[in-house]
């Protein structure tokens, strides 16, 4: 069998092309393509199995630029399969609410239902369905299976789902869902094959790319995370805010005169690493910089990474390890180094020639709990969903 997988995120299009291993060994990615939404102009790559470049283009701005890139990776996808058929194309859908608690084959109502969710995650949620429509132009009746962000925090406490507000809005489905899950199921995976013992314990994912956040896992099961009801909650982000006090809100809305667009803007897409560097939302860019305002942004998103590290480890009870994943969590040496060293506390102690090679395990011998670099793997995670809905 094989399935496309199309990962939309919020800085980048990451699309990958799987099928069953002829010696039954599992998931192949025979073809993988990227797009990444800080170049200027807009370039789609596309990679073969064995990482050689087979293309890259150009490809227009606007609604058009994903059907071209899509439909350049649907005609690859064809010559790859020679004559073997596309069985489903997989959907990373970044909110599934409170109803969609596993993947599903999509259908006419699902697209309904997901649709309602864009204001809770606007940098995702269209792109994301976006590309349901443009693959249902392009290969009309493919099998559509849609995977959520939101799915593997479900199994949550009740209580790590609620906000402390009036009764009737946790049914009316005001809750904290969290994010990043598909990334989270994969690192669980990985990591109970790396340190099963720890995997079986105390686990603080830090997922840091684009979008970033923290889950806390028992035992592989995630029982806490740092985003919530929508992908502003947290964790500092690229252009992201992450937790904020809801005074500033009202404040710029009843005092400021600002509009509800204008603060919507400034949230999601004008603060995080940008806002306080007024650089970029680049972490490459700014540790490249001299700027104090660029050093303030990367020391504000080290701060609170270690202060949400803190909240995750509370409701742990401690922990055995920590995992880095995500494109910053996965090459960024010194902001791993930064963190580490300020969570020492915990019994952390970090191998400083290991990380600076993005070594998988990142801790010393003598560290009591393990600090571990685990590329994450979004798209493989939802092919093996694929696989598993049949
Ligand atoms: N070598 C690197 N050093 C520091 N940061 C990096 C490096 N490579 C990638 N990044 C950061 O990772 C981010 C992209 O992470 P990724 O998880 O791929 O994002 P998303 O899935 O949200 O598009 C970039 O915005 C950049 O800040
Ligand atoms: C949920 C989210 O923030 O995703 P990403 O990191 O891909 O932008
Ligand atoms: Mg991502």
């Amino acid at each position: 069998m094989s399935v496309l997988v199309i990962n939309a995120g919020s800085s980048s299009l990451k699309i990958a092309l799987f099928s069953e291993d002829a010696s039954g060994a599992g998931l192949r990615r025979s073809l993988r393509a990227f797009v990444d939404y800080h170049d200027a102009p807009t370039r789609l790559c596309l990679w073969s199995d064995d990482d050689r470049l087979l293309d890259e283009q150009t490809l227009p701005d606007g609604p058009e630029r994903l059907t071209a890139a899509l439909a350049r990776v649907l005609s690859e996808c064809d010559r790859c399969l020679a004559g073997d058929p596309l069985v489903a194309v997989g959907h990373r859908v970044v909110h599934g609410g409170a109803d969609f608690a596993a993947p599903v084959r999509i259908d006419a109502a699902h697209l309904y239902a997901l649709e309602a969710l864009t204001p809770l995650a606007p940098q995702h949620q269209p792109h994301n369905l976006a590309g349901v429509h443009v693959i249902e132009q392009l290969r009309p009746g493919v099998a559509q299976v849609a995977c959520f962000d939101t799915a593997f925090h479900r199994s949550q406490p009740r209580l790590a789902q609620r906000f402390a507000l009036p009764r009737d809005s946790f049914d009316a489905g005001l809750r904290r869902y969290g994010f990043h899950g598909l990334s989270y199921e994969y690192v669980a995976g990985r990591l109970a094959k790396l340190d099963p013992a720890a995997a079986g314990g105390r686990v603080v994912v830090a997922h840091l790319g684009h979008g970033a956040s923290l889950c806390a896992l028992s035992n592989g099961r995630s029982i806490a995370t740092s985003m919530g009801f929508s992908t502003l909650d947290g964790l500092m982000m690229g252009t992201r805010c992450g937790a904020l006090d809801p005074g500033v809100l009202l404040y710029w809305l009843q005092q400021a005169g600002r509009t509800v667009a204008e603060v919507a803007d400034t949230l999601y897409n004008r603060s995080g690493l940008l806002g306080v560097s007024g650089l970029s939302d680049d972490m490459r860019v700014l540790l490249a910089s001299d700027t104090p305002a660029a050093a303030e942004a990367v020391a504000l998103f080290v701060y609170r990474c270690v202060q949400e590290i803190g909240a995750m480890v509370a409701v742990l009870g401690g922990l055995d390890a920590l995992v880095f994943t995500g494109g910053i969590g996965e090459h960024a040496a010194p902001i791993r180094e930064r963190i580490v060293e300020a969570v020492a506390w915990l019994g952390l102690v970090l191998d400083t020639d290991a990380n600076a090679v993005d070594a998988r395990c990142i801790s010393t011998v003598e560290s009591r709990a393990r600090a571990w670099v685990i590329p994450t793997d979004e798209e493989l995670q939802i092919a093996m969903h694929c696989r598993r809905l049949g």
